[in-house]
């Protein structure tokens, strides 16, 4: 980060960690500050690959980030929000439909909940460079702190899990490091998000859901490696092996990661993305917004999502084909796809509480 004196912006002060006894999901925590030595590094993997093939989610620590910084970036992420006006809000608005890429702003209500009810979610997302789009005013003299965070997250810690994901299916390191380059074409960026709170109507019509369960909706989670800020406010939950939804807790600092269906596909199944959703937060944590940080990782737009077949772990395993072979998009294509489709689309409802929605001939479920 920058080290001469930062332009002043508001602090933006979350709510207090909830005090209720919430049932969480018990997840492993990968120390990335082991991972300067090869020796780390297989410690590490070892570590991921069995996070990875049971629950699916994990948490990182010492990532390079210090908690100043942290703080400083959760401000950074208000001001899109709170600090710019709604005429500008609409003009920076994302062409989701038309472009397939999610970079401007969401504005809330572009997605259908449930029941007729529309989301309440605000994002402004940056493309990794930040200087390829134009920006609200009021963030730009805060641009080089967000480039700065947005190398940080794809140089220092998406890198180096790329690494532990390949040592643990025993591929060369830098399989997965290759397929996602800062500079190449593609679409992995930085998200800023925050969550209003609902009327008590819009919640019983969800049941409380705000953001449906799902591995790879709104292009979120149709990435490879989604890194999430850990905030205060608890409201996510993973869909347990056990079929129990089981809350994420808060870790000062930490970072909450997950795989997505890209990293499905490149690793023949051995690395699952697991479904979880948004819902409202405990009572103690009610009436306050709810504001995230996350960087989504796309492998580049021309890789084509095969597994790496060479794997000799997946050979002795089995690989499931995500796509079949012939018909196997490459990341620009689903990406694509995905992000004109979620929320958008009239859902097909199937057995129990799953959805399913056609997208690209592919068909994609979603979680209630
Ligand atoms: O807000 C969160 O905690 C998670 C959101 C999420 O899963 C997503 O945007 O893909
Ligand atoms: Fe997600």
């Amino acid at each position: 980060m920058p080290s001469v004196t930062l332009p002043q912006i508001p602090h933006y002060e979350p709510a207090p960690p909830t005090k209720e006894p919430l049932e969480y999901a018990d997840l492993a925590v990968i120390d990335l500050s082991k991972a300067k030595t090869l020796e780390g590094r297989m410690e590490l993997a070892t570590q991921l690959r069995e996070a990875m093939t049971t629950i699916g989610f994990f948490y990182v620590i010492n990532h390079g980030l210090t908690s100043a910084q942290n703080t400083r970036m959760f401000d950074i992420a208000d001001v899109p929000f709170s600090q710019v006006p709604e005429d500008e809000k609409k003009a920076l608005q994302a062409d989701i439909k038309g472009t397939g890429s999610y970079q401007g702003y969401k504005l809330r209500q572009y997605w259908h909940i449930d029941a007729g009810v529309r989301d309440q979610i605000e994002h402004y997302n940056l493309a990794r460079d930040v200087t390829k789009k134009q920006h609200p005013k009021a963030l730009a003299p805060l641009l080089p702190e967000i480039d700065a965070f947005a190398r940080l997250n794809h140089f220092e810690i998406l890198h180096t899990l790329l690494r532990l994901f390949a040592l643990g299916m025993e591929l060369p390191e830098d399989t997965f490091v290759k397929e996602h380059n800062f500079d190449a074409p593609g679409d992995s960026w930085v998200r800023f998000m925050k969550y209003f709170p609902r009327s008590e109507d819009d919640e019983a019509k969800t049941k409380n859901v705000w953001l449906k369960g799902h591995t790879d909706e709104h292009l979120l989670d149709s990435g490879s490696v989604t890194i999430l800020w850990s905030q205060p406010v608890s409201a996510l939950q993973i869909l347990s092996p056990d079929g129990k939804w089981r809350w994420i807790s808060h870790i000062e600092n930490a970072l909450v990661v997950n795989a997505g269906d890209a990293m499905d596909a490149l690793s023949g199944g051995f690395y699952k993305p697991t479904i979880h959703r948004v819902v409202q937060p405990p009572p103690d944590q009610r009436g306050y917004p709810r504001l995230g940080v996350f960087y989504f990782a796309m492998p580049d737009d021309d890789v084509k999502l095969v597994p790496h077949v060479e794997s000799p772990v997946l050979r002795a395993r089995g690989i499931q084909w995500r796509f079949e072979e012939a018909n196997a998009p490459t990341m620009e294509m689903w990406r694509k796809g995905r992000a004109a489709a979620y929320g958008r689309t009239q859902l097909k409802k199937t057995e129990g509480n799953v959805e399913e929605e056609l997208v690209n001939g592919i068909i994609v479920k979603n979680y209630n």
